[in-house]
């Protein structure tokens, strides 16, 4: 923030003397003017407004003629005091003799300019004051078009012309989501089921519940594919409370862990954990439990110690405390649910996975467990690395897939499991949920940031609603936040001002009452599930994420998500669209994509999802609506990236957010699997083009060597790729070394370098367990 004070007809005085420090946060100071000044404020606002209380302060100065003292300022105001922009007078410049009649000119020009004098030595009037701070406030919000100092240039010119693509002939799969069973159709404690209606409005059976549960329930290892929120997680987690439940005499608290839950994410674990404390409520001697690593190991510890019967947690965590905490035994354990079981090898736990499943069998046979181990695996889509998965995993499984291609499949729930299996992975079985409008847009790089804003005004600016925005990366992410929470919103700084409404229609920002949020692994677990619950809460809000949110989370009632980048495996795509129109309800996703990038909506097709164009000129026109001076919308979007430019030029720390943020793109895009190559291809990218949707003016080669510190890592196909600061980066080498002289082989001998060694699309900070590195032994 910075305001400039322009004094046209005398100057202050600084008298160095008088400047004195009273405490640290707090200054005072003082300068005096020759006579009375008209001081113009010109405020440029970046991260704040003063709010309005400090400017009545500032504004008791009494007389003209008295120093103006400014008690209890802050750095921050007392820097916005010195951006005077005159220049200070020269003291000898007093002395000056002036003649009579200059006086007598120089007294009429200032009547002529100011009015008639007001009465000296009077404080100033209430009213004075407000008048005074409505001024200010009004300059201290300048409108966009008053900003720009001079015309911005035509952002359309150089772009190529996007085409209208045409669409291909697809029969998507289908998976009905209800089947109209009831719930009390199945075998399910009357308990339960009422709570099931009670809690959770829940009283018809999904598809896949109404498959899946009763095979469960008969003690069946079960692998589960069905569509993203058909509700897969109550059809393991039935079964699990119903058959705990059941057990005499009743579980205690120092039995254990009779039941494991592992999901690839904090959020998810969370999400799961409140589902199970829901399910328990009628049946309370059953206690769930979580651990996720962003918490205290000590604390775990001490929960584990109290007595935890079904443990909800991520595989680093889990693995952690396998090797490190004592009273972490699975002997009792009866059931083991991997839920999002594709996304827990694409993030590298498989090797953790096959340890906890290893342990779990080395611990009955040291305690002489003999109890049979019901294993449930669930995914949304089946991949080779789940197929692998299961084969660890499952014991004589039932294969139980959701869609309605069984002329084609056999059964879909078989006892001739591998074929099955070979036949849903020959169709690869991707589908999406019949509610689901998904559409592709084409746009210029040039104009993604442009357009991303008249995406969001079109779709949620003048409706409440929610929405998703998957971005590529961590430090998009933080970007894109900042910049369109500045230049897009409304800032709401304090009560007052989020009441008042403005009179100037002109100055209405596009997306008036939207609330950013942001998401993603570099957070703390705190801030985190702050934001979560802030988001689900929200009733007109963006969350700007990374693929941390991209599987098995559930935000009830969100209605549109946005690929502003692109997913990097098709699987990705069909997760990420799934987290609206879930459990039978209606939404829309939107994907973003090159002109050179067209042929990704062939590959969606091969795949039978059917993806339909809206042209990115449909999303433009609020852009227009709300630039008062623009008479095209072309001229209206080049304001508004000129307005992002502006505000890049004048904070810094933006700007450098900005070039981070391209140069994590940078990576991402260079980093595509070998299939998706050709078609995201970085070598065929324009890389200025890019830069300006970062609202970036510089060349690229002017800035990307400076921050692309650290040195880029190899290139992997990790979704996340720069999820991945200094930091933690080190953090996790610790760790790893610090597990590898841990780790054991089953037979008892050190494990092999080779075998200990993850491949590089393995790990990312975001997804370790969370845990500070352990403290090294002294050696004696
Ligand atoms: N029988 C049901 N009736 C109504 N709503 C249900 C039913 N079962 C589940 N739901 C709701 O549907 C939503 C999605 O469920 P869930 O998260 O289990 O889906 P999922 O299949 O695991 O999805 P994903 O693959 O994305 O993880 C949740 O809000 C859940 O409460």
């Amino acid at each position: 923030m910075a305001i400039e004070l322009n004094i046209t007809n005398s100057a202050p005085v600084f008298k160095k003397k008088n400047v004195a420090k009273s405490s640290s946060n707090s200054e005072d100071f003082s300068f005096k003017f020759e006579k009375k000044p008209t001081i113009k404020a010109t405020a440029v606002v970046r991260r704040r407004v003063i709010p309005k209380s400090k400017i009545a302060q500032y504004a008791t100065s009494k007389k003209p003629s008295e120093p103006v003292k400014l008690a209890n300022v802050n750095n921050d105001d007392l820097n916005l005091f010195l951006n005077v922009t005159s220049e200070p007078v020269p003291l000898q410049e007093k002395k000056v003799k002036l003649t009579n009649r200059d006086r007598m000119k120089k007294k009429w020009e200032e009547k002529a300019q100011n009015g008639p004098p007001k009465p000296k030595d009077r404080p100033l009037t209430q009213k004075e004051i407000t008048d005074g701070i409505k001024e200010f406030t009004a300059k201290s919000k300048p409108k966009v078009q008053e900003k720009r100092k001079h015309k911005p240039a035509n952002l359309f010119i150089g772009t190529e012309k996007t085409e209208i693509v045409g669409q291909r002939f697809v029969r998507p799969i289908q998976e009905k989501v209800f089947t109209g069973a009831a719930i009390d159709s199945l075998d399910l404690h009357p308990h339960c089921v009422k709570n099931l209606s009670d809690l959770l409005s829940i009283k018809e059976l999904t598809t896949v519940q109404q498959k899946a549960i009763p095979k469960a329930l008969e003690g069946h290892d079960i692998l589960v594919r069905s569509q993203t929120g058909s509700g897969k997680t109550l059809a393991y987690a039935l079964p699990i409370v119903q058959k705990l439940q059941e057990i005499r005499p009743k579980l205690t608290r120092d039995i254990g862990i009779v039941a494991l839950v592992i999901v690839p994410t904090r959020e998810l674990a969370l999400q799961t954990y409140e589902l199970f404390v829901k399910l328990l409520k009628p049946f309370t001697w059953v206690v769930p439990g979580i651990i996720t690593g962003g918490e205290k190991r000590k604390a775990e510890k001490n929960r584990l110690r109290k007595g935890i019967n079904i443990l909800i947690g991520t595989p680093g965590r889990l693995v952690d405390h396998l090797l490190h905490t004592e009273m972490f035994k699975l002997h009792k354990l009866q059931f083991l649910a991997l839920d999002e079981a594709d996304r827990l090898l694409d993030m590298g736990y498989e090797r953790d996975v096959r340890q906890v499943v290893e342990a779990i069998q080395e611990h009955k046979t040291k305690e002489n467990e003999e109890g049979p181990i019901q294993r449930l695996l669930l995914s949304a889509t089946l991949t080779p690395g789940v197929q692998r998965l299961a084969g660890l995993a499952l014991k004589d499984p039932l294969f139980i897939d959701n869609s309605e291609e069984e002329p084609q499949f056999g059964p879909s729930i078989n006892d001739d499991y591998d074929k099955a299996i070979d036949q849903a992975m020959d169709q690869g079985n991707l589908v999406i949920p019949e509610n689901l409008k998904l559409v592709y847009t084409l746009v210029p790089p040039k104009l993604r940031l442009v357009s991303l804003a008249g995406v969001l005004a079109t779709e949620i600016g003048k409706k409440k609603m929610r929405a998703l925005v998957f971005m590529s990366t961590i430090e998009m992410v933080n970007f894109h936040h900042d910049l369109m929470n500045e230049a897009l919103t409304q800032k709401i700084l304090d009560e007052e001002d989020e009441e008042e409404e403005s009179d100037d229609e002109s100055e209405e920002p596009l997306l008036k009452g939207v609330r950013f949020f942001k998401l993603h692994g570099s957070m703390t677990q705190t801030e985190r599930s702050g934001v979560f619950k802030a988001f689900k809460e929200s009733k007109c809000g963006v969350l700007l994420t990374t693929d941390v949110t991209g599987r098995g989370i559930d935000f009830p009632e969100l209605d549109l998500v946005i690929q502003y980048s692109p997913p990097q495996k098709i699987a990705d795509f069909v997760h990420r669209v799934g987290r609206t129109a879930r459990a039978g309800k209606s939404g829309k996703a939107i994907l973003f994509l090159g002109p050179s990038e067209t042929p990704f909506v062939r590959k969606l097709e091969d795949k039978r999802i059917r993806i339909t164009q809206e042209t990115m000129e449909s999303y433009l026109n609020p852009i227009k609506e709300n630039d008062g001076e623009a008479h095209t919308v072309q001229e209206a979007c080049s304001n508004l990236q000129y307005s992002f430019e502006q505000l890049m030029d004048d904070d810094r720390e933006l700007m450098n957010k900005g070039k981070k943020a391209y140069v994590s793109w940078l990576k991402f895009y260079s980093t595509f699997p070998k299939d998706l190559k050709p078609i995201f291809n970085i070598k065929a990218a324009h890389m200025g083009h890019y830069a300006k949707s970062f609202a970036l003016k510089d060349q690229p080669g002017n800035f990307v060597a400076k921050h692309s510190e650290p040195k880029a890592l190899p290139p992997t196909n990790r979704l996340t790729y720069t999820e991945r600061d200094p930091e933690k980066l080190k953090q996790q080498k610790h760790e790893k070394k610090r597990r590898l002289t841990t780790m054991v082989a089953p037979g008892g001998s050190r494990m092999p370098k080779s075998m200990s060694k993850k491949p590089l699309s393995l790990t990312t900070s975001e997804f370790d367990s969370g845990l500070p590195p352990l403290k090294k032994k002294r050696k004696n």
